[in-house]
């Protein structure tokens, strides 16, 4: 176990913070407050795939993980717009097991 364990539980929190509270420069703030957001976070999932499949495909580790990171960002922002949160992620994935 390490400190980045709980990053995932971390980064939901900010997160579901940002739907009550409204920093003025905060990006994650801004999708849930704009009209279009949700549009917004759809599309940067489906431009942000799209660059995981280069980085796979040039071998590029480093780019592979930060595309990878953006995605997880962006599926929890969309998760939280729907009122659901990691817990119903992890459900999901256990049932699977
Ligand atoms: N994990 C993220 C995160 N990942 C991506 N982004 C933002 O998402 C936006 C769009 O992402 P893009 O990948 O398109 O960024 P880009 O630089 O235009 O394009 P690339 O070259 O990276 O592909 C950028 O403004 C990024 O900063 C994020 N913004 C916030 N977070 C987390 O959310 C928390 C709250 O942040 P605020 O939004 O500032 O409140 C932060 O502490 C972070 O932990």
């Amino acid at each position: 176990m390490n400190s980045d364990d709980d990053v995932l539980d971390e980064l939901f929190s900010v997160i579901e913070d940002r739907k009550e509270n409204v920093p003025d420069d905060s990006y994650t703030a801004s999708l849930f407050t704009h009209e279009k957001g949700e549009n917004a976070v759809l599309e940067k999932l489906g431009e942000e795939s799209t660059e995981l499949v280069l980085a796979a495909k040039d071998g590029d580790d480093d780019e592979l993980a930060h595309e990878a990171a953006d995605i997880v960002y962006h599926m929890l922002v969309l998760l939280a717009m729907h009122d659901m949160t990691v817990a119903d992620l992890r459900e999901e994935l256990a049932e699977r097991r």
